[in-house]
């Protein structure tokens, strides 16, 4: 299915996976589709292995993680949330040194809390890992007290390939 890109998302400084300026990060790219689900664009790099030519898995969780809970600002872009609790099945190996996607999206959301799902999928639509995860709902200045995180740290990166970036084939 092909689905419209609507808006991108902000990066942050130094989170492992959207920092702009974490150079052992993975520099994800997020954009928010037609369809209330959220894409990120990475690519791992061999710093990011566990067994040769294949992602470590805990790195997998973090970008699920992340792509699950930014989801939620496909909704209202002033929902934060910390993770509680993720299940991640990791289905095929994935590799490194290829553009890869992760797309997340919120399956229930409540006052406090909110549920959402995602996977990690290579550029031919094959799902390489997936994840159900649950988040905390809580003011970002509660999360990051000692800084004003979204004035400071919350930048939107026009990059010059992203007013190429119009849609994206997924699985489902
Ligand atoms: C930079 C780029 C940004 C990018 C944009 C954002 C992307 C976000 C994605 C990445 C996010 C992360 O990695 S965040 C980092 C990892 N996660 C964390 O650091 C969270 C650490 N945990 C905590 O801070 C705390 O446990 C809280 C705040 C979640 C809750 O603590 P608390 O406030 O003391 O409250 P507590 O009484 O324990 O729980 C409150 C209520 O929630 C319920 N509750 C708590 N945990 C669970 C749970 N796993 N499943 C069900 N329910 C739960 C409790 O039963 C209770 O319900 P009741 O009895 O009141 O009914």
């Amino acid at each position: 299915m092909i689905y419209k890109v609507l808006k991108k998302q902000n990066n942050s400084e130094m989170c492992f996976v959207c920092g702009i300026h974490n150079e052992s990060g993975l520099n994800t790219s997020y954009y928010e589709l037609e369809n209330n689900q959220l894409i990120g664009v990475f690519k791992g790099h061999d710093v990011h292995q566990s067994y040769p030519e294949r992602m470590h898995g805990g790195i997998v969780t973090a970008l699920l993680d992340e792509t699950i809970g930014r989801a939620v600002q496909t909704l209202d872009e002033n929902i934060w949330g910390v993770t509680v609790e993720i299940t991640v099945r990791f289905v095929k190996p994935v590799p490194l040194d290829q553009v890869l996607y992760t797309v997340g999206y919120v399956t229930n959301m409540r006052s406090r809390m909110f549920e959402g799902e995602g996977y990690v999928c290579n550029t031919d639509k094959e799902i390489l890992a997936t994840a159900k995860a649950k988040y905390f709902i809580q003011h970002v200045d509660k999360i990051v007290s000692d800084i004003d995180f979204v004035r400071e740290q919350w930048i939107y990166v026009d990059d010059a390939k992203d007013s190429e970036v119009k849609s994206f084939d997924l699985p489902k």
